[in-house]
């Protein structure tokens, strides 16, 4: 048996390669045999706990592990000093109301740091009273703050001690001061019977930090990545969306870098292990999402593992196009085509049917829906389209769209909803659902045709179905109901509330992009407030005067960020258009002698290139250093986009789709996020300025 803590994935994911080789290796070694003789053994004499010893693992570099009875827990690596500074200034305790194990610095080292903190800001500003001063001791310890620092906490008077004090607390404290300081009430921990050692470590709270494993592979895996810290470590309600049987088709939902891609992984795995005989299938709606999805299940269940062949990853357009393209030769039908249809078809209608209305209403309604008679088209709820229609006109907007139906036909050419439509009825006439479960990721950019076939994939069964996805982040598709579609996920959901991805100042910027509760799938209204431990700079905003000064800025902060040490695979510059990218990213480039690359599915992430991608193309990836740029009016919302579209209920989707698009751009960003505009700045960004 193995037990490690995230702090020595942490420590390790420090050390250069050759040094993480040789703590691998002990770690392995002791694995065998925890009793072999090479392993030399220390205790740290001068530290509080007296559990804490070293291992040696060369020279200079020390494996700290904390013994207790038979167990051993893997908490740190490093350099000799170090090592011992780290043991020394620590100890490791059930907390005395949750049960949870913690490990803990010694509060007088961390009263120290704040005090420093604390007396920088004081010469700038006259004192101000503590945040929580008014709060019972014993609920900021009900909250997992340990025993002796709940004073400390109750003395803190500024955001900025807050977020000193929470970056040396056990997670679920330092989650809670920050809910509780934004307001609000934070749910007690749950408590288990304050116990044994073992008995600690299994705590829901102590499960995001400590790992205990019997499994040798497992640990080879999560030690070979040791920066990909959600491989192992997930937090608690991140497992419960993982493990729970949820009996019904479920979904988890939360804000951009909250983890749900992770969530959908870990299910995928889960459920691939649990299932032997059968096949399951992780699908999205973006190719380069799938690619990382399936670098993540490799991850995960390892490459060549039994399990890792049971998971089909695929993009679920491309799944279609593939498995139609057995029975048939499909030609997908592009967009140019459609709209020569609709123009001809559409010729001597009266305003307001434009040609502008038809390509909406095939796209929200006919297409949308897979429309195929006109009884169909008379009685369907035209949601999102404001203008309503009398019989007579649906009459003749009807033979429209079925001229255009009949002229893609006539050249065997399919949409991808029909794509879609045709595995689904060849699965249905088979009656052989080729996988057991079927796991989305970013679920919200799925239309009812899509969300057709991917029930149509899985066996019927209680966990057939699972949906990852934010309604925020919806840039493809028009509303819809689910249940409309058949699939009722209402009442079986989970939201994830802690960001994992940016720092608290560029989550901040973009929540305050969207409204703060938004209707999610089936009208069930949720909170979107989020957490965010990380700190970080703020997100710079910087207009310019015309296009050559936001090439400036760009070139700036690009060459900024090179100076500082991030790597040109780590930088993306986004924007609404590729147009609008290249005008302004290709000069930055040049001059700074730096090339870029075109977002592409099979892109490698540690490439020498900095990343260029539209919206659209970025979603679900995330980089150091992100640039969103061109974000002015006639871009953001997308003019072309909105131009022809007259009905008000229509724009205001549109409009919506556009906002969400500009929130994903800027929570691609981990670090450092830059947003220029030349002229007149996006009304998006009116609300977060
Ligand atoms: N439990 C965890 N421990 C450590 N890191 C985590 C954890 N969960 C997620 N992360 C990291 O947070 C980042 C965001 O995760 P992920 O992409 O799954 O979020 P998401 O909710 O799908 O985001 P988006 O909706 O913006 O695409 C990733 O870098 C991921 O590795």
């Amino acid at each position: 048996m193995l037990e490690l803590a995230r702090t020595f994935h942490r420590s390790l994911d420090r050390l250069s390669g050759p040094e993480q080789a040789v703590a691998k290796q002990v770690v392995f070694d002791y694995m065998a045999d925890p009793s072999r003789p090479g392993l030399s053994l220390h205790r740290v004499d001068r530290a509080r706990d007296k559990r804490f010893w070293t291992i040696r693992a060369d020279r200079d570099l020390r494996v700290v592990v904390l013994k207790d009875g038979a167990r051993s827990l893997f908490c740190w690596v490093g350099h000799h000093d170090e090592a011992y500074r780290w043991a020394e200034n620590r100890r490791f305790e059930v907390h005395p109301v949750t049960g949870a194990a913690q490990i803990v610095e010694l509060v007088e080292v961390v009263r120290e740091e704040i005090r420093i903190v604390e007396r920088t800001v004081a010469r700038r500003a006259p004192e101000k009273p503590p945040l929580f001063a008014g709060e019972d001791d014993v609920y900021l310890l009900s909250l997992g703050v340990p025993e002796d620092f709940v004073a400390l906490a109750k003395a803190v008077r500024s955001e900025d001690d807050l977020l000193a004090l929470c970056e040396r607390l056990p997670e679920e404290a330092a989650e809670a001061l920050l809910d509780l300081h934004t307001g609000g009430r934070p749910a007690p921990a749950p408590v288990v019977a304050v116990g044994d050692f073992a008995m600690a470590l299994q705590h829901p709270d102590a499960r995001r930090r400590f790992w205990t494993t019997t499994d040798e592979a497992d640990v080879a895996r999560a030690l070979e990545r040791p920066w990909a810290e959600w491989l192992v470590f997930l937090h608690p309600s991140q497992r419960g969306a993982v493990e729970r049987n949820f009996n019904g088709p479920a979904r988890v939902s939360g804000g951009a870098g909250t983890g749900k891609s992770v969530v959908a992984m870990h299910r995928a795995a889960e459920l691939a292990r649990a299932a032997p005989g059968g096949r399951l299938m992780l699908t999205t709606y973006s190719k380069t999402l799938a690619a990382r999805l399936s670098d993540g299940m490799d991850a995960l269940l390892g490459v060549a593992s039994p399990e890792r062949g049971r998971v089909e990853v695929s993009h679920l357009h491309a799944y279609a196009l593939a498995h139609v393209s057995r029975i048939a030769k499909p030609t997908v039908a592009d967009g140019a085509y459609i709209d020569h249809l609709l123009k001809e078809a559409g010729r001597g209608l009266e305003p307001p049917f434009d040609f502008a209305f038809l390509r909406a209403e095939w796209d929200a309604v006919v297409d949308f829906w897979g429309l195929d008679s006109f009884e169909a088209y008379r009685d369907v709820a035209r949601t999102g389209r404001g203008l309503a229609l009398s019989p007579r006109q649906r009459r003749r907007l009807w033979e429209v769209f079925a001229a255009v139906r009949q002229g893609l036909a006539a050249r065997g050419m399919l949409t991808f909803g029909e794509v879609c439509d045709a595995l689904r009825a060849r699965i249905e006439a088979d009656g052989v659902q080729p996988f057991r479960h079927v796991v989305v990721d970013e679920a919200q950019d799925l239309g009812p045709r899509e969300l057709r076939l991917v029930a149509a994939l899985a066996v019927p069964g209680p966990r057939a179905l699972f949906f990852a996805g934010d309604v925020g982040q919806r840039i493809f598709r028009w509303p819809f109901s689910w249940l409309g579609a058949g699939v009722d996920v209402r009442g079986r959901a989970q939201r994830l509330k802690v960001n994992y991805r940016t720092t608290a100042e560029i989550r901040r910027f973009s929540d305050r992009l969207l409204p703060g509760r938004i209707a999610e799938v089936d009208g069930e209204l949720e909170e979107r407030g989020a957490l965010s431990v990380l700190r970080g700079q703020n997100p710079e905003l910087k207009p310019a005067a015309d296009l050559q000064g936001e090439i400036e800025t760009l070139h700036d902060w690009l060459h900024r960020a090179r100076a500082d040490g991030i790597a040109p695979g780590e930088i993306a510059v986004l924007g609404r258009t590729r147009r609008a990218i290249d005008e302004r990213a290709t000069p930055a480039l040049a001059r700074l002698g730096l090339s870029g690359a075109w977002l592409s599915p099979d892109q490698d992430t540690g490439s020498d290139s900095i990343t260029l991608g539209t919206l659209h193309a970025a979603k679900g990836l995330e980089f150091r250093a992100v640039a969103v740029v061109a974000c002015d009016d006639g871009q953001l919302p997308l003019a072309a986009a909105l131009v022809a579209e007259t009905d008000p209920e229509a724009r205001r989707i549109i409009e919506d789709r556009e906002l969400s698009l500009f929130y994903v751009g800027c929570t691609r960003a981990r670090d450092r996020l830059l947003v220029t505009w030349s002229g007149t700045p996006s009304r998006f960004l009116a609300s977060a300025m």
